[in-house]
């Protein structure tokens, strides 16, 4: 196992710059998921970590060891990726013992490992099939344990389950969750979805065009992200955005749209005053509630309710803004019906309105 620290950290490729000097340190041990868009650097960051990349600029530590000039052989460091292509010719054995022989491994040694590992990932039965009889998830856990079988200090994983269907993908989840709680390796799993990202790891790191937007365990991501990008990528069904003006109302603030006006908790007041008079609320589905259930209550009007197995979707119009919210199936209001719609006080998120502009303009600076 090991810990991991990035300094200033640059990729280019010719003229694309695909990682923008970021800076981040994992734990021994920990569990970090990369998430992002297509094309914000995630690959490219994990790619110099494994050693497969030159770093353009900056410092990658193992260990406390700067690594930029060590081999990726040299590392100890695993990846696994989405495309497991497997030797066709040999058996799950012979391509799991593949790496220990390439090492020049005694072969009582490699016989322990494969079994070993075998048995942890419940490939014993398969051990003298040839890769062409598998399901995708059985080569998956064959891909995973030939790069688990040298037993590395770090294991990386590129959207390992990405072209699973929607039940392989549940079941290499807990199966990749359960192999690092017995194992504590120090991982690292890139995915564009961010499900997978919160329900597997110990902290998220979210990255948009080449930088960090922040990196945090995924309740914190959730709850508190730190921009209207962070917001808007992270939580399903997607967050409720919405512009309003920010006044000072004697001692607190208020936060008027669409003709009503809310008084705004005092959590807010600082945020408030740094923003002035102009701000980009938002609030999870999650956050709203029919009924009035706390001090933040607007009117609106139900435009249709989805009814899901085990929840509902509700979407609420206030003047021209849609909000979705998540209720429960018991709570069925009729198309038309105006409705009181309570905001989560604890979960009112307010951001500047050129957020998520910004971000981009910064980069393209
Ligand atoms: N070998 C390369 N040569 C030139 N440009 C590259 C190369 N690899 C990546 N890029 C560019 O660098 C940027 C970041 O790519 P990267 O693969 O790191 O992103 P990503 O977040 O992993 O995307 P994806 O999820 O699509 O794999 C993109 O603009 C990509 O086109």
């Amino acid at each position: 196992m090991a810990s991991i620290k990035a300094t200033g950290l640059v990729k280019r490729y010719g003229t694309v710059k695909a990682v923008h000097g970021i800076d981040f340190e994992i734990a021994d041990g920990e569990f970090v998921a990369i998430l992002g868009p297509s094309g914000c650097g995630k690959s490219s960051t994990m790619r110099m970590i494994a050693g497969l990349e030159t770093v353009s600029e900056g410092t990658i530590e193992i260990d406390g060891k700067v690594v930029n000039d060590v081999r990726a052989r040299d590392r100890n460091v695993a990846m696994s990726f989405e495309s497991y292509a497997l030797y066709p010719t040999i058996s799950i054995y012979e391509n799991i013992a593949f790496p220990l022989r390439s090492a020049g491994m005694n072969a009582d040694e490699i016989d322990r490992r494969v079994r070993d590992i075998a048995e942890k990932m419940e490939l014993v039965p398969l051990l003298g099939l040839k890769p062409q009889g598998l399901s995708s998830g059985q080569a998956q856990r064959v891909g995973l344990a030939r790069a688990l079988v040298r037993k590395p200090s770090v294991f990386l994983l590129d959207e390992p389950i990405s072209h699973l269907d929607t039940r392989q993908r549940y079941r290499m989840r807990r199966f990749i969750k359960q192999l690092h709680q017995q194992y504590h390796y120090t991982m690292i799993y890139v995915t564009h979805d961010q499900e997978e990202a919160l329900a597997l790891a110990d902290r998220v790191m979210v990255m948009s065009n080449g930088l960090i937007q922040q990196m945090a365990p995924p309740d914190e991501i959730y709850a508190r992200p730190v921009n209207a990008f962070v917001a808007g990528f992270v939580g399903e069904p997607p967050i409720n955005f919405f512009d309003c003006r920010l006044a000072r109302d004697g001692g607190r603030w208020t936060l008027a749209f669409e003709g009503q006006t809310l008084t705004l908790p005092e959590r807010l007041s600082d945020k408030a005053a740094q923003l002035g008079s102009e701000a980009l609320a938002a609030v999870r589905p999650h956050f709203l509630s029919i009924g009035a259930n706390g001090p933040l209550v607007l009117e609106g009007k139900v435009f249709v309710t989805e009814e899901l197995q085990d929840q509902n979707l509700v979407m609420v119009d206030v003047g021209k803004v849609r909000f979705t919210l998540v209720a429960h199936p018991s709570v069925r209001p009729r198309r038309g019906e105006v409705v009181p719609l309570t905001i989560d006080a604890d979960h009112l998120l307010l951001f500047p309105q050129d957020n998520s502009r910004r971000i981009d303009d910064d980069l393209a600076a």
